[in-house]
């Protein structure tokens, strides 16, 4: 007699199989709904802000000009509200009197970065600009500082050296003999090289390949960082199982820079003595060196290729963009174009090169260039802060670690501060005498303990480049062409691709430019 085995007790049928599993697949993506609507419920006490969709909160709505959506937002929900970034519940401050409540006056609260998935994918939250509010944050803040005032701002050579720059810059672009060319690339490289000097003490030529293809590559990063599927990373970390998407391509892109970086960092110090140091690298390997034997030092090869990759990409992204709205906005402008001229035709007598000496004497160019950083903002939405304790603001608690976003342009365009914020008016930050005059919500550079660390030299760099190229050059448009003035949207905000054409001005000036 054959045995008959009861149906519970013998392997399950296909249907059974696939019954069983299609039950633990709901009951887990239940569960996963459950615990992201959960983390999708603002805490007693939290702004208010606007209506999430469940599961992806606001992310859509950051799609087109973020920036511009959050200040509208800020005139629903009030100035510091929330949004909700697929269960990040996310704080956005705006306006002058909010960010300097919170940056300034509540500084020590907001100086944490937020630890997005994102950041810990790419610098395992090290290096310097993403790096935590800590031991860590606060060594590698000092130890660029110093380097910087060091290598820059305390060496008139240096200043040399920008102008020796400055000159490279110029005569590519003559090459160009006054026919249209998009400046993007020279002018890249050119900033890019005022912060290479620092790291690494060399310069990159302007046919450098491989250098090229590092800052195209850290620039689209810049782009991605803020991208859709960047903030659906962050949000859904899984996702990075998906093999396509934008941020594969991030990834992809960033492991090649750092390739290239742990290369240069190589070569550069190749041949370093310790104690006399060239360059940024050669000051950051001495002090690793010393602090070997401190259990708490935070000095690793691989924080020193993130802080080498930041300053770059940091130093190079904003002011470029600075200087291409600047040429931008000047043949869009002639008026304005042609007082600059007049400005520098007037201070800088002899076709000598321009000097820092001759920023105080220029208050029209300065008041250009606030003016281009006010109304382009760079940096629309600075970079992401946290809060690192508990933190009370306008009546709303704030819990430690929330996400905060510095809304920028709200207080470039804030309406307490600046008449006809969307006009384009240098005049606003001249007086009736035609001096310059600082005004109080103006914060390209960010505020507080994380605010910009390269201001001094991004200001030096702006002034020498801006007033070598227009001294030399009439700016225009190819004829019948007018590029549009919406910004291409990442982290920073930069123009849409254009063509110039820079036509040499009938100034004489020497072919051999003096230097003093
Ligand atoms: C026009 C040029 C520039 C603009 C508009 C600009 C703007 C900013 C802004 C808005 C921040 C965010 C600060 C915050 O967290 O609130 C920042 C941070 C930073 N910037 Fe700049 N920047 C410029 C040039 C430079 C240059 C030339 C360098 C260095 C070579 C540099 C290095 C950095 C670094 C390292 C940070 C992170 C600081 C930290 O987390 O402690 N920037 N910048």
């Amino acid at each position: 007699m054959g045995s008959i085995k009861p149906a519970s007790l013998g392997p399950p049928s296909g249907a059974q199989a696939l019954l069983a599993g299609v039950s633990l697949t709901v009951a887990l993506l239940v569960i996963l709904l459950v615990r992201q609507l959960s983390k999708q419920r603002r805490p007693p006490g939290f702004p208010p802000g606007p209506s999430p969709i469940p599961v992806i909160g606001n992310i859509m709505s950051l799609a087109t000009e973020p920036h511009v959506f959050l200040k509208k937002q800020s005139e629903i929900h009030g100035k510091i509200f929330s949004i909700d970034l697929g269960g990040i519940m996310t704080v956005v401050l705006n306006g002058y009197d909010c960010i300097r409540e919170c940056l300034y006056h509540q500084g020590e609260v907001f100086t944490d970065r937020p630890s997005l998935p994102l950041f810990q994918k790419m610098t395992k939250m090290g290096g310097l600009l993403n790096c935590k509010y800590s031991k860590a944050w606060v060594d590698h803040r000092k130890l660029a500082c110093n380097s910087f005032r060091y290598f820059s701002s305390s060496q008139r050579m240096f200043e040399k050296k920008i102008s020796e720059e400055c000159m490279f810059f110029v005569d590519a672009i003559d090459e160009h003999k006054g026919k249209p060319f998009n400046p993007k690339h020279l002018v890249t490289n050119a900033v890019s090289n005022i912060t290479n000097l620092i790291i690494f003490g060399q310069r990159f030529t302007y046919d450098d390949r491989n250098f090229q293809h590092m800052i195209e590559l850290f620039s689209e990063n810049v782009e991605l960082a803020v991208s859709g599927w960047a903030l659906l990373y962050n949000a859904f970390p899984w996702i990075e199982y998906v093999p396509f998407g934008k941020h594969q391509k991030l990834f992809h892109n960033a492991a090649e820079v750092y390739d290239f970086l742990q290369q240069a960092i190589k070569t550069f110090s190749h041949g370093r003595v310790p104690h006399i140091p060239r360059h940024y690298v050669d000051v950051y390997l001495d002090e690793m060196e010393l602090k070997t034997k401190d259990p708490r030092s935070c000095y690793s090869h691989e924080n020193l290729i993130y802080s080498v990759g930041e300053l770059i990409i940091a130093g190079t992204e904003t002011t470029t963009n600075t200087l291409r709205w600047a040429m931008l906005y000047m043949a869009l402008y002639p008026n304005i174009q042609e007082r600059v001229h007049q400005e520098i035709d007037r201070v800088i007598t002899n076709g000598r090169a321009p000097t820092l000496q001759d920023k105080h004497k220029m208050p029209y160019v300065e008041a250009v260039l606030h003016e281009v950083l006010r109304f382009c903002n760079i940096v629309p939405l600075g970079i992401f802060r946290a809060t690192s304790q508990d933190a009370k603001v306008n009546g709303y608690t704030i819990p430690k670690g929330t996400m905060v976003i510095t809304n920028l342009y709200s207080v470039h365009f804030d309406e307490k501060y600046w008449n006809d914020p969307s006009v384009f008016s240098p005049q606003r930050f001249l007086d009736s005498n035609g001096n310059f005059v600082r005004r109080e919500a103006f914060l390209p550079f960010s505020l507080g303990r994380r605010q910009c660390l390269g201001e001094q030299l991004a200001r030096m760099e702006m002034f020498l480049f801006f007033t070598t190229l227009l001294q030399r050059f009439h700016l225009q448009f190819p004829p019948g062409t007018v590029p549009t003035v919406t910004p291409k949207l990442g982290m920073t905000l930069q123009p849409k691709p254009y063509s110039i054409c820079a036509v040499r001005r009938q100034q004489k000036l020497p072919r051999n430019t003096v230097y003093h």
